[in-house]
Protein backbone atom coordinates (compact mmCIF):
# COMPACT_ATOMS: atom_id res chain seq x y z
CA UNK A 1 0.00 0.00 0.00
CA UNK A 2 2.86 2.24 0.72
CA UNK A 3 6.55 1.77 -0.23
CA UNK A 4 9.24 3.90 1.01
CA UNK A 5 12.69 3.69 -0.96
CA UNK A 6 15.62 5.39 0.19
CA UNK A 7 13.92 8.71 0.88
CA UNK A 8 16.37 11.44 1.68
CA UNK A 9 15.44 15.14 2.87
CA UNK A 10 17.33 17.76 3.14
CA UNK A 11 16.31 21.40 3.91
CA UNK A 12 17.36 24.79 2.13
CA UNK A 13 20.59 25.49 3.89
CA UNK A 14 20.57 22.46 6.73
CA UNK A 15 21.36 18.77 7.93
CA UNK A 16 19.76 15.60 5.98
CA UNK A 17 16.26 16.09 7.91
CA UNK A 18 15.85 12.05 6.88
CA UNK A 19 18.41 9.89 5.73
CA UNK A 20 17.66 6.54 3.40
CA UNK A 21 14.95 5.86 5.25
CA UNK A 22 12.72 2.58 4.09
CA UNK A 23 9.85 1.08 4.91
CA UNK A 24 6.77 -1.12 3.72
CA UNK A 25 3.25 -0.76 5.26
CA UNK A 26 0.75 -3.26 3.71
CA UNK A 27 -2.96 -3.46 3.44
CA UNK A 28 -4.05 -3.98 6.77
CA UNK A 29 -1.72 -2.50 8.64
CA UNK A 30 -1.71 0.11 11.34
CA UNK A 31 2.03 1.42 11.45
CA UNK A 32 2.70 3.43 14.12
CA UNK A 33 5.45 5.86 13.49
CA UNK A 34 7.72 7.22 17.01
CA UNK A 35 10.25 9.32 17.42
CA UNK A 36 11.98 11.57 19.47
CA UNK A 37 11.03 15.92 18.68
CA UNK A 38 12.72 16.95 15.59
CA UNK A 39 13.49 13.21 14.41
CA UNK A 40 12.08 13.28 11.10
CA UNK A 41 8.44 11.92 11.18
CA UNK A 42 6.38 15.42 10.16
CA UNK A 43 9.27 15.30 7.27
CA UNK A 44 8.65 11.65 6.02
CA UNK A 45 4.66 12.17 6.46
CA UNK A 46 4.20 15.07 4.30
CA UNK A 47 6.46 13.62 1.77
CA UNK A 48 4.46 10.51 1.60
CA UNK A 49 1.26 12.44 1.16
CA UNK A 50 2.71 14.77 -1.57
CA UNK A 51 2.59 18.07 0.05
CA UNK A 52 6.45 18.08 1.03
CA UNK A 53 9.19 17.72 -2.21
CA UNK A 54 12.34 15.73 -2.04
CA UNK A 55 15.26 14.56 -4.01
CA UNK A 56 16.54 11.32 -2.84
CA UNK A 57 14.54 7.99 -3.38
CA UNK A 58 10.70 7.20 -4.08
CA UNK A 59 7.55 6.87 -2.20
CA UNK A 60 4.94 4.58 -3.97
CA UNK A 61 1.11 4.40 -3.16
CA UNK A 62 -0.39 1.13 -3.88
CA UNK A 63 2.40 1.09 -6.61
CA UNK A 64 1.84 4.49 -8.25
CA UNK A 65 5.50 6.79 -7.49
CA UNK A 66 4.36 10.18 -5.32
CA UNK A 67 6.93 11.74 -8.20
CA UNK A 68 5.36 10.44 -11.10
CA UNK A 69 1.49 10.73 -11.22
CA UNK A 70 0.87 12.44 -7.25
CA UNK A 71 -2.84 13.27 -8.36
CA UNK A 72 -3.58 9.41 -8.80
CA UNK A 73 -1.63 9.05 -5.22
CA UNK A 74 -3.58 11.86 -3.69
CA UNK A 75 -6.90 10.44 -5.04
CA UNK A 76 -5.85 6.95 -3.01
CA UNK A 77 -4.84 8.99 0.52
CA UNK A 78 -6.48 10.75 3.31
CA UNK A 79 -4.14 13.38 5.58
CA UNK A 80 -4.99 14.38 8.35
CA UNK A 81 -2.15 16.75 9.95
CA UNK A 82 -0.99 17.64 13.20
CA UNK A 83 -2.49 21.06 12.93
CA UNK A 84 -5.70 20.64 10.35
CA UNK A 85 -5.77 24.25 8.79
CA UNK A 86 -9.66 23.76 8.02
CA UNK A 87 -11.56 27.00 5.72
CA UNK A 88 -13.18 29.05 8.48
CA UNK A 89 -15.17 30.59 6.35
CA UNK A 90 -17.40 27.43 5.91
CA UNK A 91 -19.64 25.94 7.67
CA UNK A 92 -19.05 22.00 8.84
CA UNK A 93 -21.26 20.73 6.55
CA UNK A 94 -20.33 22.67 3.99
CA UNK A 95 -16.47 21.61 3.84
CA UNK A 96 -17.59 17.53 4.14
CA UNK A 97 -19.77 18.40 1.16
CA UNK A 98 -16.64 20.49 -0.45
CA UNK A 99 -14.02 16.92 0.25
CA UNK A 100 -17.19 14.80 -1.40
CA UNK A 101 -17.11 16.75 -4.01
CA UNK A 102 -13.25 16.46 -4.65
CA UNK A 103 -13.37 12.70 -3.90
CA UNK A 104 -16.35 12.47 -5.44
CA UNK A 105 -18.27 10.69 -2.93
CA UNK A 106 -21.78 9.41 -3.71
CA UNK A 107 -24.52 11.32 -2.41
CA UNK A 108 -25.69 7.95 -0.75
CA UNK A 109 -22.48 7.51 0.71
CA UNK A 110 -21.79 10.73 1.58
CA UNK A 111 -25.09 11.07 3.85
CA UNK A 112 -24.76 7.91 5.53
CA UNK A 113 -20.60 7.86 6.10
CA UNK A 114 -20.98 12.06 7.26
CA UNK A 115 -24.28 10.78 9.80
CA UNK A 116 -22.10 7.58 11.18
CA UNK A 117 -19.19 9.70 11.99
CA UNK A 118 -20.74 12.77 13.18
CA UNK A 119 -22.55 11.11 15.47
CA UNK A 120 -19.72 8.99 16.46
CA UNK A 121 -17.61 12.13 17.31
CA UNK A 122 -20.48 13.85 18.78
CA UNK A 123 -20.46 16.86 16.31
CA UNK A 124 -23.76 16.31 14.43
CA UNK A 125 -25.60 19.03 16.23
CA UNK A 126 -22.66 21.53 14.73
CA UNK A 127 -22.02 20.81 11.19
CA UNK A 128 -24.03 23.91 10.47
CA UNK A 129 -22.32 26.63 12.47
CA UNK A 130 -19.53 28.02 11.03
CA UNK A 131 -16.08 26.08 11.40
CA UNK A 132 -14.31 29.94 12.78
CA UNK A 133 -16.73 29.17 15.68
CA UNK A 134 -15.14 25.46 16.68
CA UNK A 135 -12.66 24.58 18.92
CA UNK A 136 -9.29 22.88 18.49
CA UNK A 137 -11.07 19.70 19.39
CA UNK A 138 -13.88 19.80 17.24
CA UNK A 139 -11.39 21.14 14.32
CA UNK A 140 -9.70 17.68 14.66
CA UNK A 141 -12.82 15.95 14.65
CA UNK A 142 -13.96 17.46 11.45
CA UNK A 143 -10.66 16.86 9.90
CA UNK A 144 -11.07 13.32 10.69
CA UNK A 145 -14.57 12.90 9.31
CA UNK A 146 -13.45 14.42 6.43
CA UNK A 147 -10.97 11.97 5.61
CA UNK A 148 -13.17 8.98 6.62
CA UNK A 149 -16.20 10.12 4.06
CA UNK A 150 -14.09 8.87 1.33
CA UNK A 151 -12.89 5.53 1.68
CA UNK A 152 -8.99 6.22 1.55
CA UNK A 153 -6.91 3.12 0.91
CA UNK A 154 -4.46 4.85 3.01
CA UNK A 155 -4.97 7.29 5.99
CA UNK A 156 -1.91 9.30 6.91
CA UNK A 157 -2.13 11.17 10.22
CA UNK A 158 0.11 13.37 12.21
CA UNK A 159 0.27 12.80 16.03
CA UNK A 160 -3.80 12.43 15.80
CA UNK A 161 -4.68 11.99 19.57
CA UNK A 162 -3.47 15.29 20.50
CA UNK A 163 -6.14 17.86 21.48
CA UNK A 164 -9.29 14.72 21.69
CA UNK A 165 -11.00 14.09 24.29
CA UNK A 166 -10.48 10.39 25.95
CA UNK A 167 -13.78 9.53 24.58
CA UNK A 168 -13.12 11.16 21.01
CA UNK A 169 -9.78 9.12 21.17
CA UNK A 170 -11.16 6.19 21.94
CA UNK A 171 -13.71 6.49 19.20
CA UNK A 172 -10.42 7.31 16.70
CA UNK A 173 -8.52 4.24 17.69
CA UNK A 174 -11.75 2.19 17.17
CA UNK A 175 -12.55 3.09 13.69
CA UNK A 176 -8.80 2.63 12.85
CA UNK A 177 -9.29 -0.76 13.50
CA UNK A 178 -12.34 -0.66 11.58
CA UNK A 179 -10.80 0.79 8.38
CA UNK A 180 -7.88 -1.98 8.52
CA UNK A 181 -10.30 -4.75 8.83
CA UNK A 182 -11.92 -3.37 6.12
CA UNK A 183 -8.47 -3.29 3.75
CA UNK A 184 -7.20 0.19 3.98
CA UNK A 185 -3.93 0.83 6.04
CA UNK A 186 -2.59 3.70 8.58
CA UNK A 187 0.62 5.25 8.75
CA UNK A 188 0.48 7.02 11.78
CA UNK A 189 2.90 9.37 14.26
CA UNK A 190 2.29 9.72 17.65
CA UNK A 191 4.35 9.92 21.14
CA UNK A 192 1.59 8.16 23.33
CA UNK A 193 3.63 5.03 23.26
CA UNK A 194 1.18 2.89 24.85
CA UNK A 195 -1.06 3.94 22.28
CA UNK A 196 1.16 2.34 19.83
CA UNK A 197 1.48 -0.24 21.64
CA UNK A 198 -1.46 -1.46 22.09
CA UNK A 199 -2.96 -0.33 18.73
CA UNK A 200 -0.14 -0.74 16.08
CA UNK A 201 0.65 -4.35 14.75
CA UNK A 202 3.29 -2.55 13.37
CA UNK A 203 6.21 0.06 14.55
CA UNK A 204 9.06 2.02 13.05
CA UNK A 205 11.16 4.30 15.59
CA UNK A 206 13.42 6.69 13.90
CA UNK A 207 16.12 8.88 15.33
CA UNK A 208 17.73 11.60 14.37
CA UNK A 209 16.30 11.20 10.61
CA UNK A 210 17.15 7.63 10.03
CA UNK A 211 15.53 4.33 11.47
CA UNK A 212 16.33 2.12 13.87
CA UNK A 213 13.55 -0.20 14.26
CA UNK A 214 10.72 -1.32 12.49
CA UNK A 215 8.67 -4.26 11.95
CA UNK A 216 5.71 -6.01 13.83
CA UNK A 217 5.29 -5.01 17.43
CA UNK A 218 5.84 -7.64 19.51
CA UNK A 219 9.28 -8.63 17.62
CA UNK A 220 10.40 -5.14 17.56
CA UNK A 221 9.69 -4.66 21.51
CA UNK A 222 10.53 -8.05 22.38
CA UNK A 223 9.47 -8.67 26.42
CA UNK A 224 10.16 -5.21 26.73
CA UNK A 225 7.65 -2.51 27.02
CA UNK A 226 7.83 -0.30 23.83
CA UNK A 227 8.76 2.48 26.28
CA UNK A 228 11.39 0.97 28.07
CA UNK A 229 12.60 -0.02 24.69
CA UNK A 230 12.03 3.49 23.13
CA UNK A 231 13.99 4.81 25.79
CA UNK A 232 17.09 2.42 25.64
CA UNK A 233 17.12 2.98 21.52
CA UNK A 234 17.00 6.67 21.82
CA UNK A 235 19.54 7.17 24.99
CA UNK A 236 22.15 4.98 23.18
CA UNK A 237 24.22 7.09 20.64
N1 LIG B 1 10.80 23.86 7.05
C1 LIG B 1 11.94 23.47 7.62
N2 LIG B 1 13.09 24.10 7.37
C2 LIG B 1 14.27 23.70 7.92
N3 LIG B 1 14.38 22.64 8.76
C3 LIG B 1 13.25 21.97 9.04
C4 LIG B 1 11.98 22.33 8.50
N4 LIG B 1 11.04 21.47 8.97
C5 LIG B 1 11.70 20.60 9.77
N5 LIG B 1 13.02 20.90 9.81
C6 LIG B 1 14.06 20.15 10.56
O1 LIG B 1 14.01 18.80 10.14
C7 LIG B 1 14.20 17.94 11.25
C8 LIG B 1 13.01 16.99 11.36
O2 LIG B 1 11.84 17.73 11.68
P1 LIG B 1 10.39 17.07 11.72
O3 LIG B 1 9.39 18.19 11.84
O4 LIG B 1 10.24 16.14 10.60
O5 LIG B 1 10.45 16.25 13.10
P2 LIG B 1 9.33 15.47 13.92
O6 LIG B 1 9.86 14.10 14.19
O7 LIG B 1 8.03 15.55 13.23
O8 LIG B 1 9.30 16.30 15.29
P3 LIG B 1 8.12 16.59 16.36
O9 LIG B 1 7.93 15.33 17.14
O10 LIG B 1 8.70 17.70 17.18
O11 LIG B 1 6.90 17.01 15.58
C9 LIG B 1 14.40 18.84 12.47
O12 LIG B 1 15.79 18.99 12.67
C10 LIG B 1 13.79 20.15 12.05
O13 LIG B 1 14.43 21.24 12.68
Amino acid sequence: MLTIKHFTKSYKGGKKAVNDLNLVVEQGDIYGFIGHNGAGKTTTIRAVVGVLDFEEGDIEIDGISIKKDPVACKARIAYIPDNPDLYDHLTGIQYLNFIGDLFSVSKADREQLIKKYSDAFQITVHLGDMISSYSHGMKQKLAIISALIHKPKLLVLDEPFVGLDPKAAHMLKTIMVELCSNGSAIFFSTHVLDVAEKLCNKIAIIKGGQLIAHGKTEEVKGENSLEALFMELIDND
